[in-house]
C-alpha cells in the first residue's frame, strides 16, 4: 500500500523503514527536512509540505501520523483541507483517548476516517515489529489492517473497537509500564543499599532466565547495566510524557484504586526536585514540637 507518513522522529523513521521492508510505499514528511532526506535515502518519496504529501497519495489516502501529541491538532488542521471523503488518518502516537474521540468526530464531519492507534515496543518495535492497539471505524480498519499486520510482531495487534479504544488501551498499558519500571528500580535500589556487592548486569541476566520476573523490561535493565555498571553516567531524574498521569486521572474518575501506578507517577515527579519544600516543612515541624535535629543548608 502507499502510505503518507508524518513525523520522522525516533518512532517514525523506524516505522517508515519497517513499512518499506514490507513492500509498502512511503511518502514521508517532517518539519525537519534532514529526517525527510534520511527517509529518501532509504527509498521513500519525500514530501516537503502536508499538501505535497496528500497530493502524492491516491484515494482512499492513508496518512499515518507519528508526532508528539501536542502537534497532532496542527497536523490535522493543515492536512484536512487536502483530504477527501473516505481518506483515512491513523494517529499512532500517545494521545489522550478523549482527544482522539474529538478528532474522530471532527474528521467524520469531513467524511474522513480517524483511527487511534497505540504503539508499543519502542524504537526497536517500530523498526522490527511493534504492538498495536487500534480504535476507529471497522470500515476503515478493514482497509488498513494489512499495514498493522505487516509492521507488528506476530499476534501483536488488536482492533479494539470504537474510536478512542486504541488510545485508551495504550494509556493503561503505559500506566502498567510505570508501575513495572518503578518496581524494578526499587528492587535494584535495595540491592544498591545492601551490604552485598552485586553485579547488577549479572543479576538482571539471571532474573531473565527462568525467573518469574523475566521480561523485556528486565532485558533492557540488563542492557543498561552492561553499558554503565552502576548507572553513574546518568541522573535519577524520571521525566514523563503524560500517559501515566492520564491513567491515574482515569482511575480517579472511575473511583478505582491504582496505588502502584499512582505512586510510581508521584515518584517521577519527586525525582524532578533536588530538595522539597515538603521536606523542609516536616523537618521544621519536627524541630518545633520535638527539638529534633534539622540539617542546615
Ligand atoms: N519513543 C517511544 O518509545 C514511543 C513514542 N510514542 C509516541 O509516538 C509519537 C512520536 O514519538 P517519537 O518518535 O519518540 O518523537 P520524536 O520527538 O522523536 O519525533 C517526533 C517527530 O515529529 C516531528 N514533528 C513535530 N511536529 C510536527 C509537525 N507539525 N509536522 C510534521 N512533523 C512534526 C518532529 O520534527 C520529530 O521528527 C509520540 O506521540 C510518542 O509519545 C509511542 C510509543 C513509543
Ligand atoms: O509509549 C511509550 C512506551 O510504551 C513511550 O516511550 C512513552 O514516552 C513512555 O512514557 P513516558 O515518557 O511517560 O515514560
Amino acid at each position: 500500500m502507499k502510505i503518507g507518513l508524518v513525523g520522522l522522529g525516533k518512532m517514525g523513521l523506524n516505522l517508515g523503514q519497517n513499512l518499506m521492508d514490507h513492500k509498502h510505499e512511503v511518502v514521508a514528511f517532517d518539519l525537519n527536512t534532514d529526517a525527510v532526506k534520511q527517509m529518501q535515502t532509504y527509498g521513500a518519496q519525500g514530501a516537503f509540505s502536508l499538501e505535497q504529501l496528500a497530493a502524492s497519495l491516491e484515494s482512499p489516502r492513508i496518512v499515518w501520523v507519528m508526532v508528539p501529541h501536542f502537534a497532532v491538532d496542527s497536523v490535522l488542521e493543515e492536512l484536512l483541507p487536502h483530504l477527501d471523503q473516505g481518506d483515512i488518518v491513523i494517529e499512532a502516537g500517545n494521545s489522550h483517548y478523549k482527544e482522539s474521540i474529538d478528532r474522530y468526530n471532527r474528521l467524520k464531519e469531513a467524511g474522513v476516517h480517524f483511527m487511534d492507534a497505540g504503539t508499543s515496543g519502542g524504537m526497536e518495535g517500530a523498526r522490527h515489529g511493534a504492538c498495536y492497539m487500534i480504535g476507529g471505524d471497522e470500515e476503515a480498519w478493514n482497509i488498513v489492517e494489512p499495514i498493522f499486520r505487516d509492521t507488528a510482531v506476530e499476534n501483536g495487534y488488536l482492533y479494539a473497537g470504537k474510536a478512542g479504544s486504541g488510545h485508551y488501551l495504550k494509556m493503561v498499558h503505559n500506566g502498567i509500564e510505570y508501575g513495572m519500571m518503578a518496581a524494578i528500580g526499587e528492587g535494584f535500589e535495595v540491592l544498591e543499599k545492601s551490604a552485598f556487592d552485586f553485579d547488577y548486569e549479572k543479576v538482571a541476566r539471571v532474573w531473565n532466565n527462568g525467573s518469574v520476573i523475566r521480561s523485556w523490561l528486565m532485558e533492557l535493565t540488563e542492557r543498561a547495566f552492561s553499558k554503565d555498571a552502576k548507572l553513574d553516567e546518568i541522573k535519577g531524574i524520571m521525566h514523563s510524557s503524560g500517559e501515566g498521569k492520564w491513567t491515574v486521572e482515569e482511575a480517579m474518575d472511575l473511583q478505582t484504586a491504582t496505588p502502584v501506578i499512582a505512586m510510581s507517577l508521584l515518584m517521577r515527579y519527586r525525582s524532578m526536585d533536588q530538595d522539597t519544600f515538603t521536606g523542609k516543612v516536616v523537618a521544621a515541624l519536627r524541630n518545633e514540637f520535638g527539638g529534633h535535629a534539622v540539617e542546615k543548608n
